[in-house]
Formats: C-alpha cells, sequence, structure tokens
C-alpha cells in the first residue's frame, strides 16, 4: 500500500499537528524536537511526515510530493496554491496587520513601502483599497525596518502585540485572522480518497472536540 506523505512545518505548528495525529490514534515516535531526520514514518508505517519550510508546505503539496499539509493560513495566502484548503485546524492563531511607529498615517506616503515576509498578501491588500505600495521583501526580524528606515510600514503576523510593543511600533490596521489549515493535493483527493476522506473526517472530528 503506497504511504500517505503529510508535509509539516518545522518549528511552531508541528507539535501541535503531532498532538491532532495522536488524537486519532496515528503515532509518529519518531518525532523528536531536536531531530535533524526530514521524513518520519509513523509508528503503523502507513503514513509518513516530511519537514518543511513554512512558505513550502504548499509547493510540495500542490505538485502532489505531499498528499496533506498543515501550514498557517498566512503562508497559504502568499502562496496561493492551487489545494483544498479542508480543515481550520484551530490552534497557530495569530492575525496580519500593518504595523508601523505611532501615529503613522498610511495616506501620507504617495507610495508606501511595506516591509514584508508576505508580499503577495500586502500588495493585494492595498490593491483592494486602490494604494499601490512598494514591497520590500525580508525573511524575518521585520519589525527592525521601519525603526532603521527601510520602510515605512510592515505587514506581519501578529500574536501576543508583544514583539511589536518591543521595538516601539503599533498595530495600524488589523487585516485578516489567521491559523493553522489541513491542505490537500486536489488530484490525490480523488486518487486516494479511501485513506485520505477519512483520514480528513476523524481530523475534523478530532479538532471540533478540542475547540469545543
Ligand atoms: N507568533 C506567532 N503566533 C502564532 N502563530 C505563529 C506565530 N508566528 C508564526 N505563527 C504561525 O506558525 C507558522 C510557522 O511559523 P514558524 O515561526 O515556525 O516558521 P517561520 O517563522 O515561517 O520559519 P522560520 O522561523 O524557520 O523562518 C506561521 O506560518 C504562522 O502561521
Ligand atoms: O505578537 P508576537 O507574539 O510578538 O508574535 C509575532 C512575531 O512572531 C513572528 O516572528 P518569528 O518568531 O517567527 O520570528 P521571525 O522574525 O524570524 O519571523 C512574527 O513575524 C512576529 O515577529
Amino acid at each position: 500500500m503506497e504511504k500517505v506523505k503529510i508535509a509539516l512545518t518545522k518549528g511552531r505548528l508541528a507539535e501541535e499537528s503531532i498532538k491532532v495525529f495522536e488524537a486519532i490514534g496515528l503515532k509518529f515516535s519518531a518525532y523528536k524536537e531536536d531531530s535533524r531526520k526530514l521524513i518520519l514514518p509513523s509508528d503503523c508505517g502507513r503514513y509518513e511526515i516530511i519537514l518543511v519550510k513554512a512558505l513550502d508546505v504548499a509547493t510540495y503539496v500542490e505538485n502532489g510530493a505531499a498528499d496533506i499539509g498543515i501550514a498557517g493560513k498566512d503562508t497559504l495566502l502568499e502562496a496561493n496554491a492551487n489545494v483544498f484548503e479542508l480543515v481550520d485546524l484551530g490552534f497557530g492563531k495569530c492575525h496580519f496587520a500593518v504595523a508601523g511607529q505611532g501615529g503613522f498615517d498610511l495616506n501620507r506616503a504617495i507610495k508606501l513601502s511595506v516591509a514584508t515576509k508576505y508580499p503577495r498578501v500586502a500588495t493585494q491588500f492595498f490593491q483592494e483599497k486602490g494604494k499601490q505600495i512598494e514591497t520590500i521583501k525580508l525573511n524575518g526580524s521585520v519589525e527592525l525596518a521601519p525603526l532603521v528606515g527601510l520602510s515605512d510600514v510592515i505587514v506581519d503576523i501578529v500574536e501576543t502585540g508583544r514583539t511589536l510593543k518591543e521595538n516601539g511600533l503599533e498595530v495600524i490596521e488589523s487585516m485578516y485572522s489567521i491559523s493553522a489549515r489541513l491542505v490537500v493535493n486536489k488530484a490525490g483527493y480523488k486518487t486516494k480518497s479511501e485513506t485520505l476522506q477519512p483520514f480528513v473526517g476523524q481530523v475534523k472530528e478530532a479538532v471540533s472536540v478540542t475547540k469545543g
């Protein structure tokens, strides 16, 4: 029987994802936080986790290199991948926001410069408001950009607001809510329906119990 491959984001979301799998009786004893292994078999041998960067989950699933993926809605919006998004898992909650120095007026700049890990999301958000922006793609520590004059504002995810606060920045405008989502390869969902559909059903049930 062909193995089912699950692409997981290294870091924050992996642990919670493994808990959901455990709740449906799928164990990954091979998963260790400090391991460098990138392919981890399930104890039953029928599933396999592959550990990838957050933004790459959608790419693996869209191309069928993974049947299933778990990624934040932020990365799914940015990747704009052609996959089925089937379950809101209810963890990894945060939101997208435009942030900057206190009192910054978004209408002040003729062409607003926006530093972000998410240039597509930022461009689309401002386009819908009829505002042209210049995006500056960064790969982390985005909060630095307005402080050192690299950009006017940032578009980033905010959870507790601590990173913004400790760097003297504020939310200027809230954008979208984010949480982890389960996505599935479109063709695979039909060809492997006997395995994938019950799996998705069980995950849905497990998270609805957790969410209450
Ligand atoms: N502060 C946060 N609070 C809640 N969820 C978060 C937070 N930061 C990130 N996430 C969610 O977790 C996902 C993975 O984040 P994580 O920090 O593990 O990876 P990353 O920052 O994209 O990658 P890396 O740290 O390897 O560059 C994000 O895409 C987002 O959906
Ligand atoms: O509102 P908070 O609770 O402070 O969380 C938000 C921070 O978390 C994420 O950063 P991450 O830790 O992934 O680091 P990064 O700068 O490398 O992206 C995000 O990019 C913010 O910087």
